[in-house]
């Protein structure tokens, strides 16, 4: 691929410091930190209240090898262990994560609304790995301005109809999850620390213990988390082209055996996944598109 000229978009440059290689941009409605380490965010903060909306882990692990503990892990070409038919030790949601990825395209662009925002298309440096052989096309879509939009777009080239699961695994920064109440999420889920289905998710949604659930049925497509004391929406996602959302917070026993979270990591994240869990058809010469949007 020919080399892109970042020099060419303002709004961006690219670091080399204690954690790797990140494309930092900063346009007039945002700032966004993007790792080249997996296609990764690490960081995004609108400027129309200055907070940050990913989560990032203290003690998360640069070293070009482990996944990135916070911000937007790409799960793909499956979610969550590999399937037995894959080899042994196939890594937790898939290979891209731990992928060098590279820029295909970059540029300053004014939206339709009129919003100045940054365009970055990233593209994995390699595709096959661990016996998934594939005839399928990655590019990740970031556009950073008054809200962050993630398009994971995955390309049949095949004949043949292709299945895999994925995620866009984020992890949003909250105050203190003992202060929050998710809104917009009902209906039936699996229970994934207890491989139960459950009828009925409760109202009103709260996290005070282990939660690591898929959510089928998600009705609405604006997902709120709001700050329970003030009512003030504190982070809200939306999302396209997923079979489910995913809500995942280790709390405090599961965070304490993880190597990359603090003891107290567990308060300030809550992860809210667009993903597609069941078994994603794609069909030959088809593109699909999971889309989350930040705001
Ligand atoms: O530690 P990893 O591989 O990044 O996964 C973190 C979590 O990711 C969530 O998506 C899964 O539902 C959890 O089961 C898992 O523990």
């Amino acid at each position: 691929m020919a080399t892109v000229d970042l020099q060419q978009t303002s709004s961006l440059t690219l670091e080399s410091g204690e954690q790797g290689n990140v494309l930092n941009i900063d346009n007039d409605n945002a700032s966004a930190r993007i790792s080249l380490f997996g296609g990764h965010l690490l960081s995004y903060i609108n400027k129309k209240d200055n907070r940050q909306r990913l989560w990032l882990s203290d003690e998360a692990i640069f070293d070009n090898q482990t996944p990135i503990r916070g911000g937007v892990p790409i799960c793909w070409p499956w979610f969550g262990e590999a399937s037995t038919s894959l080899p042994d030790n196939s890594p937790s949601h898939g290979f891209l994560r731990t992928q060098t990825w590279q820029v295909e395209h970059a540029e300053d662009v004014v939206s339709q609304n009129k919003v100045r925002e940054t365009k970055i298309i990233l593209v994995p440096s390699q595709m096959n790995n661990v016996g998934f052989n594939t005839n399928l096309n990655v590019r990740l879509l970031i556009k950073v301005g008054d809200s962050l939009i993630i398009h994971l777009e995955t390309t049949n080239l095949s004949e043949n109809p292709i299945e895999l699961s994925q995620a866009l695994h984020t992890y949003l920064s909250i105050s203190d999850i003992s202060n929050i109440v998710i809104d917009g999420v009902t209906g039936s889920y699996l229970d994934k620390l207890t491989g139960i289905s459950m009828p009925k998710t409760p109202h009103p949604y709260l996290i005070d213990a282990e939660v690591d659930r898929i959510h089928s049925h998600v009705q609405e497509n604006k997902v709120m988390v709001i700050d329970k004391e003030t009512n003030e929406p504190l982070a809200q996602v939306s999302q396209r082209g997923h079979d489910s959302l995913v809500i995942w917070n280790p709390w405090i026993e599961k965070s304490a055996r993880m190597k990359d979270m603090s003891k107290e990591g567990f308060k300030t994240m809550l992860c809210i996944e667009a993903a597609n869990t069941d078994g994603l058809q794609i069909g030959p010469k088809e593109t699909h598109i999971l889309e989350q949007i930040i705001y």
